[in-house]
């Protein structure tokens, strides 16, 4: 049965409690039609068989379960959203592997994780074990994120019931499809993983293609592929090995440092104001004064709040620099 199947799969708490649900929600439906069969059966003798009393039990423990599950999965969905919306406001990007079954992404999951410096973080690593924040150089703390694989003809109810998964894949700032480069089927693979990330409107995402298990193919060595504009497209790894891991970073560091802006501020004393907002957008990394009494402010956000912000402000580029 396919929600056995994703059963062994779930490996998050919140994907764990929704196969249990759509499991007991599967029993009670199955278990009011035995009873109305029953019923039928014994209709008219007017006498409580104790098979319908077992049946009222089952149903009644069902019923207590079911409620008690919606409850908690409420409770992990709301931790959720707490530690996306923190995220959010820390501007920490994120990263997430998606990709069809068995391609290598929690393989890949582990090796990118483990090559880098680890910044513990209690909230997403107590909350979910398969979201860890690693530290990029020059780019600083990015999440990531593994989700379980994709596969062929996902029932819609399943595609609920990955409602996490799909959510991280949908919130991402960037998509890192990772594909199994020695599989014979992996361009319709590939389809069918575009069509689901189309489904959960996630396909708006920028995505890089991961060509992982290049161990397996002869004479490629691992590399990064870019388009016109120079753009990262496609990076080719092993996981396994470890060939291209620095390669990937690297393309995911230029893609998602695409969108960010990094540098110095300097602001004269009366534009306190300015020094607020940037704090509310969490893009102030370090201040100090100098000697004529300026605000020097180390500021890291996404180039959009920042070109809002000096339109709003009226700041002239004079006062802004990449690197002074
Ligand atoms: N030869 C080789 N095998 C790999 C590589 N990466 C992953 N594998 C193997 O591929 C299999 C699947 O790897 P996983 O990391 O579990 O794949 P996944 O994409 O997370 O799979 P799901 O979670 O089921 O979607 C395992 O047997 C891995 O050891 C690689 O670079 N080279
Ligand atoms: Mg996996």
């Amino acid at each position: 049965m396919i929600l056995d199947i994703f059963a062994q799969r779930a490996r998050t708490f919140e994907g764990k409690l929704q196969v249990e649900l759509a499991q007991l929600q599967h029993m009670s439906t199955r278990l009011i039609r035995g009873w109305t069969h029953l019923e039928r059966q014994k209709g008219g003798i007017g006498l409580r068989g104790p098979g319908e009393t077992q049946l009222e039990t089952d149903r009644r423990l069902l019923r207590v379960r079911i409620k008690s599950i919606t409850r908690r999965l409420e409770k992990v969905r709301r931790q959720r959203e707490q530690g996306r919306r923190s995220r959010k406001r820390a501007e920490v990007p994120q990263a997430a592997l998606v990709g069809y079954t068995n391609a290598g992404k929690s393989t890949l999951f582990n090796r990118v994780t483990e090559s880098v410096v680890y910044a513990a973080d209690q909230l997403f690593a107590t909350l979910d074990p398969t979201l860890r924040r690693i530290d990029l150089p020059d780019i600083g703390p990015v999440v990531l994120a593994d989700t379980v694989g994709f596969i062929r003809h996902l029932p819609h109810k399943l595609v609920e019931a990955f409602r996490a998964t799909l959510e991280e894949t949908r919130q991402a700032d960037l998509l890192l499809h990772v594909i199994d480069s020695h599989d014979p089927e992996r361009l319709e693979n590939m389809d069918q993983v575009h069509s689901v990330l189309k489904e959960i409107n996630a396909d708006e995402v920028p995505q890089l293609e991961v060509y992982n298990k290049i161990d397996l193919l002869q004479g490629v060595e691992p590399k990064i592929q870019r388009n016109d504009e120079g753009r990262p497209v496609r990076v080719w790894v092993s996981a396994v090995t470890g060939d291209g891991i620095e390669l990937l970073q690297e393309a995911i560091k230029e893609l998602l440092s695409d969108d960010m802006l990094q540098g110095q501020l300097t602001l004269k004393p009366a534009q306190g104001r300015i020094r607020a907002r940037l704090y509310r957008l969490g893009a102030i990394q370090s201040e100090a004064y100098s000697e004529s009494g300026d605000i020097v402010l180390d500021i890291r956000l996404p180039k959009p709040d920042f070109e809002r912000l000096s339109k709003q402000e009226g700041l002239s580029d004079g006062c802004f620099s990449i690197s002074c």
